[in-house]
């Protein structure tokens, strides 16, 4: 039997190397390729192991005619056209928690050379200058730190912190009451989070909701004196404004480990008093580099070699057996997650995941997995359907799993109700044919929709002309309606539409779709 071909194209710790021949696969290591040069050598390889460095576009891909696996060695995939390489059935896996620690520890080494402005006052004594009155630092002690994001990374900065003594506001909409009393931080929204902190520190994925959440706009509702660390991903934090605003003084300081554009190698920042930055090192020790490339080449060599999948991004963890009658329930479950979480807003502390008919007869994990890591997936990168369970429990989500022995009025459903603080909503899809997963029911109002690709779903009050009002305004805007999905509380009660669109909508059509007469709500789905 030949064996699996492997290419790492970043630099990754040897024993990566060694683990992949020890388990049968045959590897190259060339870190460094341009696009131009992977692409014309990924055709080879079943599998590429990667950092952040390599960018795996559609056009890698396209080329990439064996590949079957991606392997990250850390943590962010946003290097990773994921959706594309689900498309040609390529497992893109990570490591999610073998760097947490070490780059905890590089957001409070850069807090820390912050406070006392290490970096200048190290370039200028070993000048000759003796710079000792140049420099008046701050104590951390008793300060607040406001922590955006307390995921892995997130609450091990924490408890750092809370031993520098600091105190710890957070600001994380899966952070629950109960989790942030565990551990020992006060849950705030990112109002009161900007007035409060002396020191704010980011730990969140780069996601639509999260891009900019520093921008000039929240930037300037930081407390005077502020300093800022970001060791997460660049274009979390607007540096255009950091850069006026550390030039005007409101900003004491900065200090980035990421860049919106990287590698940085001209950044406006650089220069500006106050502020630090290190070239993406957040990862950079032996002990999570070992980590990191163990895990990845384990996990790709046991998938290349005996089939078995663990922290896959896009790909449940099933036995042989199980898993023809189970998947298309776990493309239905992972949309049906993916729905709530895009739709409900606020804390999402309960959910209940109800299975019947035929879909109550299968084991429920997996369904439940698919429901979490759909939800979650809109507030992580990591998440997958192994983890999301672990990581729901841990966040404090109270996951409830039901079977009905009844059949209702579809063979099989499967319906998902999370308890926001606005009250309870609920979905609710089925299988229909050779298994097409389908919605059935949406917050209440029956209507039937495939959920794929881009979406978007309006409320609005259920009177004459609305459709044609929609209608003209997406073809106005040349956005062309692909389906149309209606539905209704009641005559002339609430409606709800549901249009799949072939593109993304603009935030302005948005806009302009809210100020409809008639309209409640609309929000962009995507899928
Ligand atoms: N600098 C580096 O070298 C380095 C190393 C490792 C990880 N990272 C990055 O650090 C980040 C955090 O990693 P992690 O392992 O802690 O991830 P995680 O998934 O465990 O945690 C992310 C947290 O962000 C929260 N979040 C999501 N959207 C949010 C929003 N809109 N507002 C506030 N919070 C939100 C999530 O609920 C979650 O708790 C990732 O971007 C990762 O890629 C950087
Ligand atoms: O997401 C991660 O794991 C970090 O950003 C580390 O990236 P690196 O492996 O390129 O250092």
């Amino acid at each position: 039997m030949t064996k699996p071909k492997v290419l790492i194209s970043d630099k990754m710790d040897p024993n990566a190397a060694r683990i992949f021949e020890e388990r049968g696969c045959e590897v190259d290591v060339k870190p460094g390729m341009t696009p131009d040069e992977l692409k014309a050598v990924i055709g080879e390889y079943d599998g590429l192991a990667i950092r952040s460095a390599t960018k795996v576009t559609r056009d890698i891909l396209d080329a990439a005619t064996n590949l079957k696996v991606i392997g990250r060695a850390g943590i962010g995939v946003d290097n990773v056209d994921i959706p594309y390489a689900s498309s040609k059935g390529v497992v893109v896996m990570n490591t999610p928690f073998g760097n947490s620690i070490t780059t905890a520890e590089h957001a409070i080494a850069l807090l820390m050379a912050l406070a006392r402005q290490i970096p200048a006052a190290d370039t200028q004594t070993q000048r000759g200058e003796w710079p000792k009155s140049a420099f008046m630092g701050v104590e951390v002690t008793g300060k607040t730190l406001g922590l955006i994001g307390a995921g892995n990374i997130g609450s091990i900065v924490a408890s750092r912190a809370l031993g520098l003594k600091m105190k710890v506001v957070a600001f994380d909409p899966f952070l629950t009451p109960e989790r942030a009393i565990e551990l020992g931080v006060e849950k705030v929204d990112l109002e009161t989070l900007l007035a409060r902190a002396d020191f704010i520190t980011l730990h969140t994925p780069l996601t639509d909701q999260t891009r900019n959440i520093l921008s000039r706009e929240n930037l300037g509702k930081t407390k005077p004196g502020v300093r800022i660390v970001n060791c997460a991903r660049g274009g979390l934090v607007d540096e255009a404004a950091l850069k006026e605003l550390l030039d005007s003084g409101h900003v004491a300081g900065a200090a980035l480990d990421v860049f919106q554009t990287e590698p940085a190698k001209d950044s406006p920042l650089f220069g500006t008093p106050n502020f630090i930055c290190t070239p993406h090192l957040g990862a950079s020790t032996t002990e999570a580099q070992v980590n990191v490339a163990l895990q990845v080449a384990e996990q790709m060599a046991d998938y290349l070699v005996n089939g078995g999948v663990t922290n896959a991004l896009n790909m449940p963890s099933l036995s042989a057996e199980e898993a023809p009658k189970l998947k298309p329930y776990m493309a239905l479950a992972e949309n049906l997650g993916s729905l709530v979480g895009q739709l409900a807003h606020g804390n999402l502390d309960k959910i209940s995941i109800e299975r019947e008919g035929h879909a109550a007869e299968l084991s429920g994990k997996p369904i439940t997995g698919a429901v979490l890591a759909g939800l979650m997936r809109e507030y992580s990168d990591s998440v997958n359907m192994v983890n999301a369970p672990f990581l729901a429990k841990e966040r404090g989500i109270d996951v409830r799993e039901v079977r009905h022995d009844r059949e209702g009025v579809y063979h099989t459903l499967v319906r998902v109700t999370v308890a926001t603080e606005a009250g309870d909503r609920s979905v609710a899809g089925t299988l229909f044919g050779a298994g097409a997963p389908r919605l059935v029911e949406i917050f209440g109002v029956a209507i039937e929709a495939d959920l794929k690709g881009n979406m978007l779903y309006i409320v609005n009050e259920d009177a004459p002309g609305f459709i044609g009002r929609i209608g003209t305004l997406l073809g106005q805007n040349g956005i062309n309606i692909g389906t149309f999905h209606l539905g209704r509380r009641d005559a002339g009660g609430e409606a709800v539409l549901l249009l799949s669109v072939d593109q993304p909508i603009p935030d302005d059509v948005v806009k302009q779709a809210c100020a409809l007469e008639g309209v409640r709500m609309v929000k962009p789905l995507a899928f």
